[in-house]
């Protein structure tokens, strides 16, 4: 049985602590970051607004991530080992695969690949405050977060919402562990009703 879940939502809404605890829990687990498929910083174009737009659809490498899911997809045993993920011997045939990142549901070949679409939110005070204690591979330029982060945010949100995508919301201001274990428990049932 093969399993995607989706672990979406805004940028510092705490999607990476979410997928690496899940990582840690789930037998044959692998994860894919969206965060790794940004394109080099040379082909990132500038706006009207003066600002690198790092935070939309196109500043993706979705192609690649693309062919990385389908990896996993066409043979998950090898993906997995080529990972470094060893596959469990109670549970050979169950296999989960965790997409995580800021911009999942706008990615049209992908976003009916989800058994499971999380999307985690914080409000927007915390959401600035945590972006401002993070170092990106580029550091923000000061005004990014009000001038382009959290437009871009609203936007594709609202997009998603009009295309009826169907996601859980997750309330990131949760303690983690309650986060975890919530995904965890919903995870298993998806599972169990998968496997009836
Ligand atoms: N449930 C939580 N409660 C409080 N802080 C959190 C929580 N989850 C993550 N954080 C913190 O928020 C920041 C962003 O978390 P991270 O998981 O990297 O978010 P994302 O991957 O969504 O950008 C980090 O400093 C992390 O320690
Ligand atoms: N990883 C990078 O190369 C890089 C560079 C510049 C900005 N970012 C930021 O990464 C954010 C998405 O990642 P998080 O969801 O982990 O915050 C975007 O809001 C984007 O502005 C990432």
């Amino acid at each position: 049985m093969k399993l995607i879940v989706g672990i979406g939502g805004m940028t510092n809404g705490g999607k990476t602590t979410l997928a690496n605890g899940l990582h840690r829990s789930l037998p044959n687990c692998c994860v894919i970051h969206q965060d790794d498929f940004f394109k080099p910083q040379d082909q990132i174009a500038v706006g009207e607004d003066g600002f690198k737009q790092w935070d939309v659809l196109e500043s993706l490498d979705m192609e690649a991530m693309l062919s990385t899911v389908q990896a996993w997809l066409s043979n998950p045993q090898k993906f997995a080992r080529a990972h470094g993920v060893s596959v469990q011997p109670g549970a050979p045939d169950t296999h989960i695969l965790l997409l995580e990142g800021f911009l999942l549901y706008s990615c049209k070949p992908l976003v009916d690949l989800y058994s499971r679409r999380y999307f985690l939110t914080v409000p927007y005070e915390e959401c600035k405050w945590r972006r401002s204690t993070r170092t990106y591979a580029v550091p923000d330029p000061p005004g990014l977060f009000d001038g382009h982060v959290w437009p871009m945010y609203q936007k594709y949100k609202r997009e998603m919402e009009a295309n009826g995508v169907d996601v859980v919301y997750l309330d990131g201001t949760k303690p983690r562990e309650e986060l975890l274990r919530e995904a965890l428990e919903d995870i298993q049932n998806s599972l169990l009703n998968a496997a009836r």
